[in-house]
C-alpha cells in the first residue's frame, strides 16, 4: 500500500480524541496543583504538631505566643513553597527543550507532535531509533526490525512485516527499517502500558536520594530519643505539661533540617541552570548531583573520541588494490538499504554523488548490532543480486570466494589470511573499516547469506575531536576514568583511543565479555580500558558490572546500541543529534557531543553537591548541639533554658541565614574528586561537632548564671544570643575544607549570616523585646559572648580540620563512600 491511500485524522479530530481518551501517558503523573503544592511543608508532621500547640496556646489565653508560632510556620512554607517553586519552574522550562515527540500523519502532512498528544487512529512513522509511541499495528514496513526485550525478554530484535497481525507495542524500539503504524491504543490502555510505565521510569531510587533518606532515618531516630527524653524529664520536674510539650515539639523543629528540600532542589537547580547555558539539558535534577559523583565514565568512540562524521577514504578490492566494482556494490547496498540514516551509508552517498543503477528491491536483511552486516536482495536484468556489507569479521565467514583483479577465485585459508591484510593496515591506520560481499541467483529462493563473493573493502575515516585527549586528561586529574566501549573493530579502537590518550594496551573484546560471569567481569572492567567489538547488551552489562563493583558509572552514547546501557547507567548521556530511544533513556541530553562540556556538568555536580552537604553538616553540628544543650538545661535548670516561642525564632532566624547556602562558593579543591555522600561523615560531625558547640553552651550558661547571676529573662536572652551567634557563623568554617580566612563565601551568604546575626543581637533592645521575653544585656556580658564565640569558632576549626584529615584525607576502600581507589592516591 502506498503512503497515499493512508486515511489519515484530521487534527481536529485528533483534538477531539486527546479529549475523550487523555494524553498518551502510560501512568497519568499525578500532578499537585498550587495549592498542594503550597501546603506540602505544612504537612510535615511537626508543623501540625506545632499548630496544633498554637491553637492550644491561644485556647489557654496565650495569643502571643500563639501568634508567633503561626507566623513562623508559615512563614517557613511559604518561603521554601517559593524557592522551590521557582527553581521546579525553571526546571521545567529546560526540559521541554526534550520533549518525547512522535511524527504523525494529519491533514495530508507528516508533522512532529509530543509524543503525549497521540491518539488512536493516528498513523505513526517510525524509523530506526524511534520509540514506539503507542500500541498499534503495521501498514508499512520496510525491514522494520523491533527491540522487543523490555516485553519479552528476547534481545534479538524481531522482524516485523505489514499486516493487522504485525503488531508493534508501546515501549519497544525500532532497531533497523522503517514503517508506518496505525495506532489502535494509547497511555494506560496499551496492551503492555503498566509494564512501560514501569521501566520508562528512572531507577526508583538515586544514590543521592539514597543517602537523603539515610541521612533523614538517622535525624528523625536523634528526634524521637531527644524529645522524648526533654519531654519526660520536664514532666518529672513537674512543669506546665503544656509548655513543656511546646518545648519539645520546638526542640524537635530545631533539630528537623526542614529546608533540607529547599536547599537541596536550589542547589540543584542552579547547577543545571547552569548546564543550561552550556546548553546542556538535565531532564531529572537528581542526575546533576549523579553526574558529581560520577568516577568512571564509559563511552561510545563515534562522536565521543571522533567527529562522528564518516567520509569514505578508500576503495580496494580483496587483495587491496583499489577497485570501483566494490564501490558500486556498496552504493547498491546503501542506496536501497532501508535504513539509510547512517553515517557509513551518508558517507558511501556521499562520495559517489551519482544515482544507484535501477534495481527492483526484494527484500533486505536489516542491520543488527549482533550481526553487524546488512544485505540486499535486488531484482535487475542479470538475475537476483545479493549484496552484503559490514565488518569484516562478519562478512568473511560467509564468503567462499573472493573477487581480485576481475577475477574470482575460492577463499581458501591461504587466501583468507591474504584477504585480511588490508583491513588490518587500514584499521591500524585508524579507519574503520567495511567488507562487502555479493552473489548472483537465479532464483531469489531465500535471502541466505553464505557462499559469498567477497568483493572488497571500503575504508571510512572518522578524525578524533581536537579537544577528545584533553578533556580525557581532564577527567582524569578529577577523578574520573574513561573507559571506552565500542562495536569497532579492536584495531580501530587501539589506534583512536592511542591518539586521545586512553590506555589500549589491553582491549577485551566482546566475546570475551561473554565467556565472564558477573563478578569476573567487574574486576576485569575495572582494569581495562578499552573493549571493542561489544554488542548492546555487553554494553550493558559492562556498565552493570562496574555499578555492582562500587562505582558511579556513566554512560555516554547516542546510538540505537547505546540504549540499554543509557538505562543502566547512574546517568545516562546523549546526545541532541542522537537517536530518539537513546535520548529517551538518558539522563541528561548534550546539545553537542563533547567530553569538555560533560566536564563541566560533573563540576556542576559537585558544587551542588558540596553546598547540600554544607546545609546537612551545619544541621548536625552546632545546630545538634545546641538542643542538645537545650536538653541538658531542661533537665538541670530550675527553668525551661528558652521560651518555647524563643527556640521557634531562634530556629527560624538560623534557617533564614541558610537560605543562601546554594549560592555559596564551592572551594577548588572539594570540584576535583568524585563525590558521594558519606554518612560517617555525617555521623561523626554530629557526635564531634555537636558536643563542642554544647561546651560552649555550658560556658555561657556558667558565666550568665555565676559571673552575671542573670534573671531568668536575661539567661533566655543570652543564651538566645550566643546560640544564634555560634550557630550562624559557623558556617564560615565549615563551607571549606581549607582556611576559612582564604576562602570566601558567596556575598548573598554573606550577607544573610551577617543579618541574621546582627539582628539577633538587636532584638533585646527592640520594641517586640518584651513579647518575646527579652531583655537588654549588659555591655559586659556582649563583650565576653564576643570572645567567646570567636573561641569557638577558632576550636570548630581545629576540629574541623582533624574531622575532614581523617574523612577526605584517606585513601577509600568501603564501597560506601567515595570511590574506590584502587592506586590509593588521594
Ligand atoms: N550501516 C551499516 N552497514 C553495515 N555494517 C555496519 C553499518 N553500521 C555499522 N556497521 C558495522 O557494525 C559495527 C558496529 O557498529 P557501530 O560502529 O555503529 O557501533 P558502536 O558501538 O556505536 O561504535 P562506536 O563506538 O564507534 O560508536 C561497525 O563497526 C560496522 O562494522
Ligand atoms: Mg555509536
Amino acid at each position: 500500500m502506498g503512503e497515499r491511500q493512508l486515511s489519515d485524522l484530521s487534527e481536529r479530530e485528533a483534538r477531539r480524541r486527546l479529549r475523550e481518551v487523555g494524553p498518551n501517558e502510560p501512568v497519568q503523573g499525578r500532578r499537585v496543583g498550587a495549592v498542594g503544592r503550597l501546603l506540602a511543608p505544612l504537612a510535615n508532621p511537626l508543623s501540625l504538631l506545632l499548630l496544633t500547640a498554637a491553637g492550644a496556646s491561644a485556647l489557654v489565653g496565650e495569643q502571643v505566643n500563639a501568634a508567633i508560632i503561626v507566623a513562623m510556620v508559615m512563614l517557613s512554607s511559604a518561603l521554601s513553597y517559593l524557592q522551590i517553586h521557582r527553581s521546579q519552574r525553571a526546571i521545567e522550562r529546560l526540559r521541554a527543550q526534550a520533549v518525547p515527540t512522535a511524527k504523525v500523519l494529519r491533514d495530508g502532512t507528516w508533522r512532529v507532535v509530543p509524543r503525549r498528544e497521540v491518539v488512536p487512529g493516528d498513523l505513526v512513522r517510525l524509523v530506526a531509533g524511534d520509540p514506539v509511541p503507542a500500541d498499534g499495528w503495521l501498514l508499512v514496513s520496510e525491514g522494520l526490525q523491533v527491540q522487543e526485550s523490555v516485553l519479552t525478554g528476547e534481545s534479538l530484535p524481531v522482524e516485523k512485516p505489514p499486516g493487522r497481525d504485525s503488531r508493534v507495542y508501546l515501549g519497544t524500539y525500532v532497531v533497523s527499517g522503517s514503517g508506518v503504524v496505525r495506532v489502535t491504543a494509547t497511555g494506560a490502555r496499551t496492551q503492555f502500558g503498566e509494564i512501560a510505565a514501569r521501566l520508562s521510569e528512572r531507577q526508583p531510587e538515586t544514590e543521592f536520594e539514597r543517602g537523603l533518606r539515610t541521612f533523614s532515618v538517622l535525624i528523625l531516630r536523634v528526634i524521637v530519643f531527644l524529645v522524648g527524653f526533654v519531654l519526660m524529664a520536664s514532666l518529672m520536674r513537674r512543669r506546665d505539661p503544656l509548655e513543656a510539650l511546646l518545648f519539645s515539639v520546638a526542640l524537635a523543629v530545631g533539630l528537623t533540617p526542614e529546608f533540607l528540600p529547599m536547599v537541596t532542589t536550589i542547589a540543584l537547580a542552579h547547577g543545571a541552570m547552569r548546564m543550561a547555558s552550556h546548553r546542556v539539558i538535565v531532564k531529572h535534577l537528581p542526575a546533576i548531583q549523579n553526574l558529581g559523583s560520577i568516577d568512571v565514565l564509559c563511552s561510545d568512540k563515534t562522536g565521543t573520541l571522533t567527529t562522528g562524521e564518516m567520509r569514505l577514504v578508500e576503495h580496494l578490492d580483496a587483495l587491496g588494490s583499489p577497485s570501483d566494482r566494490v564501490l558500486e556494490l556498496a552504493l547498491l547496498n546503501s542506496y536501497y538499504s532501508a535504513g539509510a540514516d547512517n553515517p557509513l551509508d551518508a558517507a558511501i552517498l556521499a562520495h559517489v554523488k551519482a544515482p544507484a543503477p535501477s534495481y527492483i528491491k526484494v527484500r533486505e536483511l536489516p542491520f543488527d548490532f549482533d550481526r553487524r552486516r546488512l544485505s540486499v536482495m535486488l531484482e535487475g536484468s542479470e538475475g537476483y543480486l545479493l549484496v552484503t556489507k559490514g565488518a569484516p569479521e562478519s562478512v568473511l565467514p560467509i564468503c567462499s570466494s573472493y573477487e581480485a583483479g576481475g577475477e574470482v577465485l575460492p577463499l581458501d585459508e591461504a587466501a583468507r589470511e591474504r584477504c585480511l591484510q588490508a583491513p588490518e593496515r587500514l584499521g591500524a591506520l585508524g579507519h574503520r573499516v567495511l567488507a562487502v560481499a555479493y552473489k548472483l541467483m537465479d532464483q531469489p529462493s531465500q535471502l541466505a547469506e553464505s557462499k559469498l563473493v567477497l568483493a572488497g573493502f571500503l575504508a571510512f575515516l572518522d578524525p578524533p575531536l581536537d579537544d577528545a585527549g584533553s578533556s580525557i586528561a581532564a577527567l582524569a586529574a578529577d577523578g574520573v576514568k574513561v573507559k571506552i566501549l565500542t562495536g569497532d573493530s579492536e584495531l580501530v579502537a587501539r589506534h583512536v583511543c592511542a591518539s586521545v590518550g586512553v590506555d589500549a594496551s589491553r582491549v577485551v573484546l566482546g566475546a570475551q565479555v561473554d565467556a565472564l560471569d558477573d563478578a569476573g567481569l567487574g574486576r576485569l572492567a575495572e582494569d581495562v580500558q578499552v573493549f571493542a567489538r561489544v554488542s548492546p547488551a555487553q554494553k550493558s552489562r559492562i556498565i552493570l558490572a562496574l555499578r555492582g563493583r562500587g562505582h558511579v558509572v556513566g554512560y555516554l552514547g547516542d546510538g540505537i546500541n547505546d540504549a540499554p546501557a543509557l538505562r543502566n547507567a547512574d546517568v545516562g548521556i546523549s546526545a541532541a543529534k542522537g537517536a530518539e530511544v537513546a535520548k529517551d533513556a538518558a539522563d541528561v541530553v548534550l546539545s553537542e557531543r563533547s567530553l569538555r562540556v560533560l566536564h563541566e556538568g560533573i563540576v556542576h555536580g559537585r558544587r551542588a553537591f558540596g553546598n547540600v552537604m554544607k546545609y546537612i553538616l551545619m544541621g548536625t553540628s552546632s545546630n545538634f548541639g545546641n538542643v542538645i544543650s537545650m536538653a541538658a538545661a531542661a533537665v538541670l535548670l530550675p527553668f525551661l533554658p528558652l521560651l518555647p516561642t524563643q527556640v521557634l525564632l531562634n530556629n527560624f532566624l538560623y534557617d533564614l541565614a541558610q537560605v543562601s547556602i546554594p549560592t555559596d562558593n564551592v572551594d577548588p579543591t572539594f570540584v576535583r574528586k568524585p563525590r558521594r555522600w558519606d554518612l560517617g561523615l555525617v555521623r561523626e560531625f554530629m557526635l564531634v561537632m555537636g558536643p563542642v558547640s554544647s561546651g560552649f553552651d555550658l560556658l555561657t550558661f556558667a558565666v550568665l548564671l555565676k559571673l552575671f547571676h542573670s534573671s531568668e529573662s536575661m539567661f533566655h536572652t543570652g543564651w538566645f544570643v550566643e546560640s544564634l551567634a555560634t550557630q550562624t557563623l559557623v558556617v564560615l568554617v565549615i563551607r571549606t575544607f581549607g582556611n576559612p580566612l582564604a576562602s570566601l563565601p558567596s556575598k548573598p551568604l554573606a550577607a544573610t549570616v551577617a543579618s541574621v546575626v546582627l539582628l539577633g543581637m538587636a532584638l533585646p533592645y527592640s520594641p517586640l523585646a518584651g513579647k518575646l521575653g527579652f531583655v537588654p544585656l549588659p555591655a559586659g556580658y556582649l563583650l565576653i559572648l564576643a570572645c567567646l564565640v570567636a573561641a569557638y569558632l577558632i576550636v570548630t576549626e581545629l576540629v574541623k580540620r582533624w574531622l575532614y584529615s581523617r574523612h577526605l584525607g584517606r585513601p577509600r576502600n568501603s564501597t560506601l563512600q567515595g570511590q574506590p581507589d584502587r592506586e590509593g592516591r588521594a
